[in-house]
């Protein structure tokens, strides 16, 4: 499996994680899993809940000892969180899920804690742009405890920007926000990891979130890293039918039975002579049409943009999208587009 995309292998990494192991109790969580990270790069690490991201992203940090394996960042290893004074490196910045900002301090507050060091007029308006970027203006003085989930999230990561790391680990950035402030915050850590050369790890058990943010991402199982690659990779190569799940829609069916069915096609094949048929590689019609297979319709579920739609045919469902709607029971004719 490859550690880098073809497009940076011949760079040397900013950051690396070298076969790092950690368990707990009986519980392995994290599992000799070695990752490269290059100067600008925004990775997307997506795994079901328990999957071992927060545990990941602590030892990215060094903020907890890892069993077996190493940080290296800068060409440097780090040292053992057990061996400092105080756990962590300055030029990591990690936003965890609980934020860990100064309640009784302003948003504005929040943020400048981060900019003590620099030179007021550079800090002041800093600030002002990271208010902006984050879209905390109307918010700015009021006390970080008084926030909703989402504007604490928005205040912990204007914070962690204001911090021009190296490496910024960002834990569910997205979890507690609205669309447009998941869109804007995901512009804006677009944008600030382009301009600082910081490199960017986030955790998401959201796949919409990964694949849209992440140059490379990869997908983490029981503490293992399964699948690196790039979005488009993951979405439509994935390496099995829970990578196939887990990054999306997936209708998996035996080989000969796609086959038999809708032909011969270029399918993805997955393990067990199984192929991956996305529900936008299928076409219904409600009208009969030469090439197009009989089905009846289970279910359907507005989503807005189009309807989800479960069909059946003669041995097995199939889940497919719809931009009209479609009624129980109505008879559809399903081809590959
Ligand atoms: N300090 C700890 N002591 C014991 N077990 C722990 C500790 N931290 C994590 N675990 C266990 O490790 C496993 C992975 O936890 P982790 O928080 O890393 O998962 P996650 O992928 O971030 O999950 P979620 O998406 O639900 O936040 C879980 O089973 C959890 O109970």
């Amino acid at each position: 499996m490859p550690i880098d995309h073809p497009s940076i292998l011949n760079k040397p990494p900013l950051f690396e994680l070298r076969s790092i192991s950690k368990s707990y109790a009986e519980q392995t969580v994290v599992n000799q899993l070695s990752l490269r990270l290059h100067a600008g790069e925004i990775f997307g690490l997506l795994g079901e809940s328990g999957a071992g991201k927060s545990t990941l992203l602590q030892l990215a940090a060094n903020l907890i000892n890892p069993d077996l394996g190493e940080v290296w960042l800068g060409g440097e290893k780090l040292p053992l969180p057990s061996d400092l004074l105080i756990p962590g490196h300055p030029d990591i910045k990690i936003v965890h899920q609980d934020y860990g900002l100064s309640p009784n301090l302003s948003v504005r507050e929040n943020i400048r804690y981060a900019l003590r060091y620099y030179e007021k007029s550079f800090r002041d308006a800093r600030i002002e742009e990271l208010l902006e970027l984050c879209q905390l203006q109307a918010l700015a003085e009021q006390p970080a405890k008084l926030l909703s989930g989402g504007e604490k999230q928005r205040t912990a990561i204007a914070r962690a920007l204001a911090e021009e790391a190296q490496i910024l680990l960002l834990d569910e950035p997205f979890a507690h926000l609205d669309l447009p402030n998941n869109r804007r915050l995901a512009e804006t850590i677009r944008k600030s990891v382009a301009l600082s050369g910081a490199a960017c790890i986030f955790v998401t058990h959201h796949a919409t979130d990964a694949l849209g943010l992440s140059q490379r991402m990869g997908i983490l199982r029981q503490g293992s890293l399964i699948q690196l690659g790039t979005p488009q990779e993951i979405y439509h190569q994935p390496l099995n039918a829970y990578v196939a799940g887990l990054s999306g829609e997936a209708n998996v069916l035996d080989l000969t039975l796609a086959e038999q069915y809708f032909g011969r096609h270029d399918w993805h094949v997955l393990p067990h002579a199984q192929v991956l048929i996305r529900p936008e590689y299928l076409h219904v019609q409600t009208t009969p049409s030469a090439d197009g297979l009989k089905a009846e319709v289970r279910w359907s579920i507005f989503e807005g943009s189009r309807y989800r739609v479960c069909v059946r045919l003669e041995q097995f469902d199939l889940m497919v999208y719809s931009n009209k709607e479609l009624k129980e029971k109505q008879k559809v004719w399903i081809s590959v587009v």
